[in-house]
């Protein structure tokens, strides 16, 4: 279990304050993949790196399970430097540029944060081999990072963060500079290290497809706030707040219906452009064909898309209700009823 409360932390330059976080409070439960969200100097990394004190809060305190709440009081924190040492040894963190020592071989970067730590170099060995079978790099244990492709590195940079068995592992940005198979294939081990080890992941990106595909929970920051936070499924299914939408809307093949209303040829008189999501209360019944049937509307599907999330499924559909006015409406209705989520986007 992680409780942030009222966390605050501005940076002093030259000519301004900026206010990297600005009261953020969360609670993220042990072996939650969370996902933060937010564009480029929303705060994110700044917010994670006070997590494990690289980034000293101004105020506010930080508890992460099995150490207490720490305070921090104008930059000083409660906690002593012990204590601060075994804090970071149990947060493992991975960054977008891998951060690999690149003169050092693959067991060397993995059995890097192992040095201090009284372990025999055998007892090392053992664990680095351990370690690089979880990320499936057995094979590469002598050769230098730029032997290496992008995933391949971040996973050697997995293997090093989980080197002392931390509880919480910390993403920023790990897949950002990576193709889609290997964005996918590390998404996938992250999936994995979560279920086998029980580890809390707490993933920072700014491309909501990252979210869909993996986390539990999501916060959208925005100027230094946390706007909106919730369940993954309930956020994209219902989100409130304009900038989540746009983060949806990023990461959705509907999207394409602003350049479908710029040509309005393709939309019918006498009909209504609606777009229509199934939740898990609605997606298995034929609501569609029954309006049809029953208020004598033709429906025209025009784009349709079906994203699972946290294993429900979640449709949407943008078409367009044609037929009497009347008839249209109690369509609508009906749809309302039947619990789908009905937005009206366009009026012929
Ligand atoms: N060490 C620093 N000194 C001064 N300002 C900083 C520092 N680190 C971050 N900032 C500023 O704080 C704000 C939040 O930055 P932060 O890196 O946390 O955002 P972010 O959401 O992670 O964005 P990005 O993905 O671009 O890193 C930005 O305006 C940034 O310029």
């Amino acid at each position: 279990m992680i409780n942030i409360e009222h966390l605050d932390k501005t940076y002093h330059l030259k000519n301004a304050d900026v206010h990297a976080v600005d009261d953020v409070s969360l609670h993220i439960e042990s072996g939650q993949i969370y996902g933060v969200i937010g564009y480029s100097g929303a705060g994110k990394s700044t917010l994670v790196r006070c997590l494990n004190f690289l980034e000293i809060p101004d105020s506010g305190s930080i508890e992460i399970e099995g150490f207490g709440k720490v305070s921090a009081n104008q930059g000083s924190l409660d906690i002593s430097q012990k204590k601060l040492r075994e804090l970071r040894r149990s947060i493992g963190m991975i960054f977008q540029h891998f951060n690999l020592l690149d003169r050092s071989t693959v067991f060397d970067n993995v059995a890097y944060p192992l040095k201090y730590t009284g372990l025999s170099k055998k007892e090392i060995e053992t664990r680095v081999d351990e370690l690089l079978d979880l990320v499936d790099l057995a094979d590469k244990k002598y050769v230098y990072p730029s032997q290496l492709s992008g995933g391949q590195k971040q996973r050697v940079a997995i293997a090093r963060a989980l080197s002392n068995n931390p509880k919480v592992l910390l993403s920023d940005e790990a897949t950002s500079a990576l193709d889609p198979d290997a964005t996918e294939s590390i998404l996938k081990l992250l999936r994995d290290l979560n279920k086998r080890l029980g580890i809390t992941i707490i993933l920072i990106t700014h491309e909501m497809s990252v979210i869909k595909s993996i986390a539990n929970r999501v916060a959208v920051m925005e100027n230094g706030k946390v706007v909106e936070e919730g369940d993954v499924y309930d956020i994209f299914a219902n989100p409130k707040e304009e900038i989540t939408k746009k983060f949806i809307n990023s990461s959705s093949a509907l999207s394409n219906i602003t350049k479908l209303i710029e040509n309005k040829t393709i939309i019918p008189t006498d009909s209504k452009l609606v777009k229509l999501t199934f939740t898990r209360d609605s997606v298995g019944s034929a609501t569609i064909s029954k309006i049809s049937r029953e208020y004598n509307v033709d429906v025209n599907i025009m784009l349709a898309n079906v994203d699972v999330i946290n294993a429900d499924a979640l449709g949407g559909i943008i078409a367009s209700i044609e037929g009497a006015k009347e008839n249209v409406q109690r369509a609508i209705d009906f749809l309302h009823e039947s619990n789908v989520k009905v937005e009206v986007i366009h009026h012929a």
